[in-house]
């Protein structure tokens, strides 16, 4: 057992009392990552036996850092049974009294969702340790076990074990009770039957090969274990999420970039759900998304629930999305790097997300290049950053592609071979050589790459009396673990002080200075409006539109201010070229 596991497996007995669990599962970096200059942005910086673990995500090429706290974490060395061991097993017994459970993998495209959750002929996912383990229970007694498989693709959902993708419709039944009309239900008595009847539905999955994943899914799926008697009914729900998407990488296109609008906002109506038990609302938006709906009966009430949130350990902003997303879950976000910094990050965050899911939903995607690219941090790339753009094809062979072999028109029996899953102890783990090692440390990159030349864009110009008062930030603690310091870039709010006097200064140096702060001023001003104009005014604003206003509204039910420096208006999907223009327009005005 590896120091996490060890760390997690005082955790296992509490699991048992949390309704959702949030675990993190990073995992290796593949041959192809490699070879690339990227160094790991996520690490583990504190455990409390029996409670939550905190992990740091870093940019490497920024000074950006953040921590957050979940309730286990599972790294590199740490097996897919591991996983079973300490977070999913103890959900088994429930569902034979009759309660509901879901486990779901949860993570940007890549990640290891579909690893985790299916996995391979030799390391089995969390789906085939799971049928195993209930088929072991129910061996000797009258017990019946059922699967059912489908997918829920561009909101609608089709049954995975029928010949022909059927549609099945989520109806509500006369006593309220939520039914899946037309849904399969196949018999299953070992894991050979499981094995031919789970490996012809991954066959009808909808996968592709993107920018970012040779295999990637395109649906959501849902592989749901039953099991009856004579006096109960408990079922089991594992779902491997398709990935949360950022078409900035993804080039995705036509159908993918549909395909993926779909996949984030159903995502994050997910995350909604979730947020929504966490903190017990009278009101649980289960009918967001086709997703949430289909899965009301097994989220929430007495239900539990596992989500694995995975990370591939070189992308800091697909970390960071994913994270944020699933503190929004109720569960994480503890600890910034200064009390001042404290509720800012987290509101960025859902913003972003927020934002993402708002203008993918209108088929729009932006750029963070352009916005982030000139006010924040985190938008500076270099060209080796950018090298995940276009990978290679993986050295290692997914699983996927694995079960997806055919054999002169025979399916391959491919996805596993195992009897009944025996405690991670004696699960073999990969020979030393199948083991992925290679982590490159590199010097930080110089700033010289970026895309904007921040000397000479003239917006940066405008606002720089903003972004450079960068500070350096409090170190704070969280309980017995250290976040280390961090800097974030800081627009100054409130009262505007004109400088009247430049000591030593020329009158040119004077004038200038007085345009500065005029600019500075103007900014100032237009930022509080957004943060307090109400609709109509809203709308009556250069480059504001109803529907930008109304979002705007929506943000500030979420953060009464959300709007701290030009980087923010970002987040309302305002290009760097509309901010300028905005003001222009608006400075234009004053002099009419
Ligand atoms: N723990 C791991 N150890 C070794 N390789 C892994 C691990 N997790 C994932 N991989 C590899 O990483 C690649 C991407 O994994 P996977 O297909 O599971 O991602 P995903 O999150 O399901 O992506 P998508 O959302 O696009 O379907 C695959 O080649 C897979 O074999």
């Amino acid at each position: 057992m590896t120091t996490a596991t060890a760390a997690t497996a005082a955790a296992s007995s509490a699991s048992s009392l949390q309704s959702v669990r949030v675990v993190l599962r990073v995992r290796p970096l593949l041959p192809s990552e490699a070879s690339s200059a990227a160094a790991p942005c996520v690490s583990l910086v504190g455990t409390r036996p029996g409670g939550e673990v905190t992990v740091q995500l870093k940019d490497q090429h920024t000074s950006r850092n953040e921590c957050y706290k979940v309730d286990s974490y599972f790294g590199k060395d740490d097996q897919v049974s591991d996983i079973f061991d300490q977070e999913v097993s103890a959900l088994i017994p429930a569902i034979f009294e009759g309660t509901n459970a879901t486990v779901f993998a949860y993570g940007a495209t890549g990640s290891g969702k579909t690893y985790t959750m299916q996995g391979s002929e030799d390391l089995p996912g969390l789906i085939p340790l799971s049928v195993s383990t209930v088929l072991a229970r129910c061996t000797g007694t009258w017990c019946s076990v059922e699967i059912s498989y489908y997918e829920v693709y561009l909101e609608r959902c089709y049954d995975l074990l029928e010949p022909k993708a059927k549609e099945i419709m989520a109806l509500d039944d006369k006593d309220g009770n939520l039914q899946l009309k037309g849904l399969a239900w196949v018999p299953v008595r070992s894991m050979e039957e499981f094995q031919e009847v789970y490996s012809i539905g991954v066959q009808r999955r909808k996968v592709a090969h993107t920018g970012l994943n040779d295999v990637s899914s395109r649906s959501h799926a849902v592989l749901s274990i039953r099991i009856s008697n004579d006096t109960v009914k408990g079922k089991l729900n594992l779902i491997d999420l398709a990935g949360n998407e950022d078409n900035r990488r993804t080039y995705n296109e036509g159908i993918r970039l549909q395909e993926s609008s779909k996949i984030n906002s159903s995502l994050f109506a997910l995350s909604n759900v979730i947020s929504a038990l966490k903190k017990n609302e009278p009101r649980v938006p289960y009918r967001e998304s086709k997703l949430t709906r289909i899965l009301q009966d097994s989220l929430g009430g007495n239900s539990r629930a596992v989500m694995v949130a995975c990370l591939n350990p070189v992308e800091y902003q697909e970390a960071v999305q994913t994270l944020s997303l699933a503190a929004r879950s109720g569960h994480m976000l503890t600890n910034m790097s200064s009390a001042s910094k404290e509720q800012t990050p987290k509101v960025k965050v859902d913003m972003e997300a927020k934002l993402q899911v708002w203008l993918e939903s209108k088929g729009k995607t932006r750029s963070i290049q352009r916005t982030n690219g000139l006010f924040s941090p985190t938008g500076c790339k270099t060209p080796s950053s950018m090298s995940h753009m276009k990978l290679p094809k993986s050295a290692l062979v997914s699983s996927r592609t694995k079960a997806m072999d055919r054999d002169g028109g025979k399916i391959k029996k491919v996805l596993f071979d195992l009897g009944v899953h025996t405690p991670a102890k004696n699960t073999p783990r990969p020979s030393p050589r199948d083991e992925v090692k290679t982590i490159k440390k590199v010097a930080p990159p110089s700033l010289a790459p970026c895309f904007e030349d921040r000397s000479e864009s003239p917006i940066r110009k405008v606002l720089s009396p903003i972004s450079s008062n960068v500070m350096a930030l409090k170190q704070q603690t969280a309980d017995d673990v250290t976040c280390p310091p961090s800097v974030e870039p800081k627009t100054p709010i409130g009262e505007y002080h004109m400088v009247e006097k430049i000591p030593g200064g020329t009158p040119l140096d004077k004038f200038n200075a007085l345009g500065s702060n005029l600019k500075e001023s103007l900014i100032q001003q237009y930022l509080e409006l957004l943060n307090v104009a109400n609709k109509e005014e809203l709308q009556q604003l250069k480059g504001i539109g109803e529907k930008r206003a109304e979002y705007i509204l929506e943000l500030r039910e979420d953060s009464p201010r959300p709007f701290k420096s030009l980087s923010d208006l970002g987040n309302i999907g305002l290009s760097s070229k509309q901010i300028q223009d905005i003001l222009r327009k608006t400075a234009n005005g004053i002099f009419k």
